[in-house]
């Protein structure tokens, strides 16, 4: 659906429910740091840090609050970047509210990254992240990490070397986006790409690049229920899975935490 007919849309009167995401940046070691997470909500997958904005709680403090509960790495105010939204939306009832998830990057923070019982953070290479392919699985980390060994899965070990003597610079993965929320593979490579030297983006996004020099993304996905349709087996069910029309924008103001049943997506700025 083009942006335009998007805008035709009648308003909705579903509530939002609010939440955060938030994506650590290393550029100058071209590395981007996401959590796999071991268990509760999302369990097995891949994601950003972050989770529900509490009563009473501001989104960016909430973000920091995830992020830290959830990673180790402390980042002060001003050192978060607001980068969009998502705006998730079930079809499959009426009642569901809308997923409002405020994005955010950061490239400063204080602490180095820690597992945790939850999550556990793992560093990709940014450069060869900025489009999604359905390459090799990224490894699964089990709970043995939590307590500093690694698992087997994340070095090949050479016979008679230890793991703890192997240099530290191995080369980086690309994101599994196929292991991430399914609207992941399409914001996260498009935010990517944004944030990257137009000389590293493919050729073909670069004309994409060009025109979106707006500030935000607003990417608003409504989910069918089932599985993903771009996803050919591993699909689960739920009625967050399975995305149906989905539409992504750049903008230059993002309405921060003016959302509610009485907005409109045609009022998109
Ligand atoms: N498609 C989809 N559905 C649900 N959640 C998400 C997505 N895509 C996403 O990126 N996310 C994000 C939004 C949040 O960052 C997390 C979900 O947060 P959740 O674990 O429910 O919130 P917490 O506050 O951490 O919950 P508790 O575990 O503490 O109850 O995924």
């Amino acid at each position: 659906m083009a942006t335009t007919d998007a805008m035709q849309l009648p308003p909705k009167l579903k509530t939002h429910k609010q939440y955060t995401l938030v994506i650590p940046l290393d550029l100058q070691r071209d590395r981007v740091l996401l959590g796999y997470k071991l268990r509760g909500f999302g369990q097995g997958k891949y994601n950003g840090f972050g989770g529900k904005v509490e009563q009473g709680e501001s989104i960016v403090a909430a973000a920091i609050r995830e992020l830290h509960e959830e990673s180790g790495l402390l980042v002060r105010e001003p050192d978060m970047i607001q980068r969009g939204a998502l705006l998730l939306e079930t079809v499959a009832d009426n009642s569901s509210p809308i997923l409002e998830i405020h994005v955010f990057t950061v490239d400063k923070w204080e602490g180095t990254e820690n597992a945790t019982d939850e999550m556990h953070p793992t560093w990709f290479s940014l450069s060869e992240s900025l489009t999604p392919t359905s390459a090799t699985p990224a490894p699964i980390p089990t709970p043995n990490v939590i307590s500093g060994s690694l698992p087997s899965s994340f070095l090949s070990t050479p016979p008679g070397t230890e793991a703890h003597d192997l240099p530290l610079a191995l080369p980086l993965q690309p994101i599994p986006y196929h292991q991430m929320w399914e609207e992941s593979r399409v914001w996260l490579p498009r935010l990517l790409q944004n944030l990257m030297p137009p000389d590293l983006v493919p050729q073909e996004q670069q004309e994409e690049q060009q025109q979106k020099k707006k500030r935000y993304f607003i990417h608003h996905v409504q989910f069918i229920g089932g599985v993903d349709r771009d996803v050919s087996s591993n699909g689960e069910y739920s009625v967050w899975h399975g995305m149906g029309e989905r539409r992504l924008d750049w903008v230059d103001e993002l309405p921060v935490g003016e959302w509610d049943s009485r907005r409109t997506f045609g009022r998109y700025p």
